[in-house]
């Protein structure tokens, strides 16, 4: 990724800095904001008259699938959706052929993050060797090779001792752990959420104590190791309850919230759809009721996507048969913009704040700021033209989203990082 002067003109900022004016950007960074900047021979100009700049989004749960599954997408593909959608920063889950649960594998695929990105891709290590086992991996040596945190995503830590010892490890180790929560004991074989519309579809259940009760023993054991511990999608009322009651309790824990549990429920899903298949599934109305105030009240402090993107293959077949996941980085802006801004529920500095300035704050990300000296990771939205959600316009390989063809606002004109446009919709065409 190299580093470049811009000079954005006109631009009407939201975010935690609200203005409007000129921001120059040198050497990747911002060094300047003001009406009527001059401009130095030489230095491109974008005018986003007529648009809104933010600071560039940050998804801390995206899934890459690279090595190993790069038909589902490879870091390329994954981290040019992330730009299309308007992120500048993601961090992709280690559920990947091999899992990088050793330096060699490890130091290989931060590489490529680095290489093949044209994002920022910053990178989760697993907790456990293969993500199953209960061994350990080095989080000192992980740590100092550049990871953000541990995270066996796709895989609940079953035994209590090892997430303790994990939790121990990873704090001393000066990192966050994120976890994914599934008791697996209770999912059984679930395939959606447990209730009346799983017994009316005569699908297996999953029930919200399969996450609930075991966030309950890991916000218990976050208590007592000290952790900064993240609980990753976040899908039921009682774990807001429970994640309320940490809080206020003093424990270190942050929780984000996906798109598709602010606006789904399992009530959408009519019939044999696995593009409604994700774990955790879409819960009750309840359910989304309670995750959507937590993120109103900052129980939940952050959107993240956990873009998870699969073939057609193996998205087709059935609800029983389908791999769980649904892609989301290049809808989450706009449909969370529309259902939210729009209609009134949050303002655009509340979202952006929730997609940008408060993931990275809590990750210590440099982003999330429009200010002089800071990286200039910026993305440029047109608010005001609706369009219809086409996955031809993607540039993920995953096609596997319930939202395609619904009507939105919010389609992103330019993405910058480090100030070299990434994404520039003037020069793509979608
Ligand atoms: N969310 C999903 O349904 N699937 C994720 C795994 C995960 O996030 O747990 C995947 O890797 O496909
Ligand atoms: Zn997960
Ligand atoms: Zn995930």
């Amino acid at each position: 990724m190299t580093s470049q002067d811009l000079m954005i003109k006109n631009a009407h900022v939201v975010g935690p800095e609200t203005f409007n004016g000129d921001i120059r950007i040198q050497n990747g960074r911002i060094t300047a904001i003001g009406t009527d900047l001059p401009v130095a021979a030489g230095t491109p100009v974008y005018d986003a008259a007529g648009r809104t700049v933010l600071p560039g989004l940050v998804d801390v749960h995206v899934h890459f699938r690279d090595p190993g599954q790069t038909a589902k997408e490879t870091i390329a593909t994954g981290s040019k959706a992330a730009a299309h959608g308007g992120f500048t920063t993601v961090v992709a889950m280690p559920n990947v052929t091999p899992v990088p649960d050793n330096a060699a594998d490890l130091a290989a695929l931060l590489a490529k993050n680095k290489q093949a990105g044209v994002v920022h891709v910053h990178q989760w290590a697993p907790i456990t060797d293969a993500l199953r086992s209960d061994r350990l991996v080095d989080f000192e040596q992980f740590k100092k090779m550049g990871v953000l945190g541990f995270s066996n995503d796709g895989v609940g830590v079953q035994h209590a001792a090892t997430m303790m010892a994990a939790m121990a490890g990873v704090h001393a180790a000066g990192a966050p752990l994120a976890a994914h929560i599934e008791d697996e004991s209770l999912r059984g074989n679930g395939v959606m959420n447990a209730g009346p519309v799983a017994d009316k579809l005569g699908l297996p259940g999953m029930s919200n104590q399969t996450e609930s009760s075991q966030l309950a023993r890991d916000l218990d054991l976050a208590a007592a190791t000290g952790v900064h511990y993240h609980a990753c999608h976040i899908s039921t009322r009682q774990s807001v309850d429970l994640i309320r009651q940490a809080k206020a309790a003093g424990v270190h824990v942050t929780a984000e919230v996906t798109p598709h549990h602010l606006l789904l429920e399992d009530t959408d899903i009519t019939g044999d759809d696995p593009n409604f298949k994700m774990n955790p599934p879409l819960r009750s109305h309840a359910d989304r009721q309670a995750v959507v105030q937590g993120l109103l009240d900052g129980t939940l402090d952050m959107v993240a996507t956990d873009h998870a993107p699969h073939t057609l293959a193996d998205k087709g077949g059935t609800m029983r048969t389908a791999a769980f996941g649904i892609v989301g980085l290049e809808t989450a802006f706009a449909l969370l913009y529309t259902r939210f801004v729009r209609s009134d529920r949050m303002s655009l500095p509340e979202l952006v704040a929730r997609m940008s300035t408060i993931p990275a704050a809590a990750f210590n990300l440099p982003a999330g700021h429009i200010q002089i000296g800071a990286p200039a990771d910026l993305t440029i939205m047109d608010l005001d033209t609706p369009y219809q959600i086409d996955s031809n316009t993607w540039f993920s390989k995953g096609v596997n989203s319930p939202f395609i063809g619904e009507t939105v606002y919010g389609r992103t004109q330019a993405t910058i990082v480090a100030g070299r446009l990434v994404y520039d919709q003037q020069k793509e065409g979608h």
